[in-house]
């Protein structure tokens, strides 16, 4: 393939709306390119604004303070790093010329259950579980009555598991519409879906920069309460379990458009795959390939921003175990000790200002070679020995 236009990195300008542990990794892949990097977020001191050369704190759901940011910085690529963004202001921006990843309507489709949901359901024809929405605590119990029980309720905006909840039976329902209310999104609406009882689920991450696209190998994970704690890379699966997953990814992809890493979620069952939703930019489960890959998913997205080339080697097997905080407090401080660091780790603390229980604090990379259960044992160990205060 060729580049005709030479990358022209100090005239490049990264604005991030969100800068958590993805966003800190996307810093510093982008700084490594030589290329400006503003960190914005709602929060004082969040991990990529510790690494960038600039940083804004402002209300990230507040239409004129997104819009300002942006005008006053004028950023060649605005790179949204969580869900809960002002979406019209990323229209507007658009409408003004700026450059939004992968493009404000594949932000606006991923970042609302609805839309995603019905995208890829209705629209590409794509398997998904059986799905309802609703807005009373009525309405959730017929739709979860057609649905059958155990079944997924979830706020229409959230990420990381946030108010998300699985009812086992109608006792649970009025539990469930509470805990929604938990979301950091938008819970005025909830998505009730049937429980798919998967072998495994993945992340297939999926890069595009327009004139390609490219799979990494899968990522196998284990979530608790909606949110990972485990991942490992490559996920050992069928051939045609795999062949259609490239094509479920393929699909939504090419649908949403634009440049960029997209994290796609899907439920394996037998040969049988099921899309269950997309990220619009790096992934957590995929911090794993800080270990596995040449070029890390935060380097993947760099480059498919900049509509670079997309090869890279994969280096054998590996895994990742986050660290949860285990307490509250104003100055964490997690305690490693000197056997996390081997010559198969990499330790990761993404240095939030702030700890709350449950809240994800840190990761341990670990490699192996040949096998994904190797390394996944060997991350586990590690993460084992960590301690907050
Ligand atoms: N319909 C379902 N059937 C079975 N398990 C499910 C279903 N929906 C969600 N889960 C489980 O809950 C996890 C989190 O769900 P989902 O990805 O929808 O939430 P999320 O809050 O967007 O998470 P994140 O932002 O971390 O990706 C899934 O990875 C899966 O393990
Ligand atoms: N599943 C999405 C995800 O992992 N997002 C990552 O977590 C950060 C928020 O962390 P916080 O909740 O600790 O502030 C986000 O900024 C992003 O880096
Ligand atoms: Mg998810």
């Amino acid at each position: 393939m060729k580049f005709t236009a030479p990358l022209k990195s100090d005239s490049i300008k990264i604005m991030l709306l969100g800068s958590g542990e993805l966003g800190k990794e996307v810093v510093i892949e982008a700084q490594r390119l030589g290329i400006e990097t503003i960190a914005v977020d709602s929060y004082n001191n969040a991990p990529a604004q510790l690494v960038a050369n600039k940083s804004y704190t402002i209300n990230m759901k507040n239409k004129n303070e997104v819009l300002d940011v942006i005008r006053r910085e004028k950023p060649t690529y605005i790179l949204p790093e969580v869900e809960a963004i002002n979406i019209q202001a990323l229209f507007d921006a658009e409408a003004e010329g700026f450059h939004v990843i992968p493009n404000a309507d594949a932000v606006n489709k991923t970042m609302n259950r609805k839309n995603i949901r019905e995208f890829a359901a209705v629209e590409l024809g794509l398997p998904t579980s059986k799905y309802e929405f609703v807005t009373t605590l009525e309405a959730l119990k017929d739709a979860s009555n057609n649905i059958g029980f155990p079944c997924v309720i979830k706020p229409v905006m959230s990420s990381s598991g946030h108010g998300q909840s699985i009812a086992k039976s109608p006792d649970d329902l009025e539990k469930s519409w509470e805990l929604a209310k938990e979301a950091r999104g938008d819970a005025s609406e909830l998505i009730v879906e049937e429980f798919i009882t998967f072998d495994y689920e993945i992340t297939l991450l999926t890069v595009r920069n327009e004139k390609e696209t490219v799979f990494c190998e899968p990522i196998g994970h284990i979530q608790q309460d909606g949110d990972y704690i485990f991942s490992w890379q490559p996920m050992n699966m069928s051939e045609v379990a795999k062949a259609k997953s490239q094509e479920i990814a393929k699909k939504i992809t090419d649908g949403l458009g634009g440049r960029g890493l997209f994290g796609v979620e899907l439920f394996v069952k037998g040969d049988d795959v099921y899309f269950s939703e997309v990220s619009p930019r790096p992934h957590d489960t995929g911090m794993v390939t800080m270990i596995t890959q040449s070029a890390s998913e935060f380097a993947l997205h760099v480059r498919a921003v900049l509509g670079l080339p997309l090869d890279y080697i994969d280096y054998g097997a590996g895994a990742s175990a986050a660290y949860k905080a285990s307490g509250d407090s104003f100055n964490p401080i997690i305690d490693i000790f000197d056997s996390s660091f081997t010559k198969e780790s990499i330790i990761r603390v993404f240095g939030k200002p702030q700890s709350h229980v449950g809240r994800r604090m840190a990761v341990a990379l670990a490699y192996d070679k040949e096998s994904s259960d190797i390394a996944l044992q060997k991350a586990k160990e590690i993460i084992g020995n960590f301690a907050d205060n």
